[in-house]
């Protein structure tokens, strides 16, 4: 099962949210719409899918620095609710890199500008033996 299965991005996944990153410099976005099978509490967006959508962002940063990581640590900072109907995009940028650890800013931010979620990644660059045991395969 490839990258097209991840729950968040992949095209494949009948379940997934099917969101499309995109790359502007070292930062990545993506924009999403809440619907109602979205939600957690009526009408407002879950959380689990906020958090999905920012760690996803998170990983898209080093994975656009061709850096194959996992999130070791995320924080999230839940500001306004999302509502069904609204569109979000959804922004992070690196704000330190060293060899092994990649550290991310992430927001999520509706049409009009409102914060809706922010949050902080710790990234773990993955080894090659470590991207082995986790059946991940890499071009480089
Ligand atoms: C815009 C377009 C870009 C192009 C895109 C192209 C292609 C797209 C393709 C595919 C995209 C598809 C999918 C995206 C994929 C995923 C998105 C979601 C990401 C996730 O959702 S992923 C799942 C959740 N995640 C986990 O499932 C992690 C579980 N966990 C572990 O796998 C280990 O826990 C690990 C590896 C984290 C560490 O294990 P380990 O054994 O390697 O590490 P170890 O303990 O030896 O530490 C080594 C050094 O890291 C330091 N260290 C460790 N942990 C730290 C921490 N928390 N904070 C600060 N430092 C830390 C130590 O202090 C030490 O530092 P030092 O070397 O200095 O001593």
């Amino acid at each position: 099962m490839g990258y097209d299965y991840c729950f968040v991005c992949g095209d494949k996944n009948p379940h997934g949210l099917k969101a499309k990153f995109n790359a502007d410099g070292d930062s990545v976005w993506a924009s999403f719409h809440c619907e109602e099978r979205h939600i957690g509490w009526p009408n407002v967006q879950h959380g689990g899918i906020t958090s999905a959508l920012l760690d996803e962002a998170c990983a898209y940063v080093p994975l656009n620095m061709d850096l194959v990581t996992v999130t070791a640590e995320l924080n999230i900072s839940f500001k306004t609710p999302v509502q069904v109907g609204e569109t979000v995009r959804i922004e992070a940028h690196p704000t330190k890199v060293n060899k092994r650890l990649i550290l991310v800013e992430a927001t999520m931010v509706n049409q009009a500008g409102e914060l809706k979620a922010s949050a902080q990644a710790k990234m773990l660059v993955l080894s090659k033996t470590q991207q082995a045991a986790m059946g991940i395969e890499t071009q480089a």
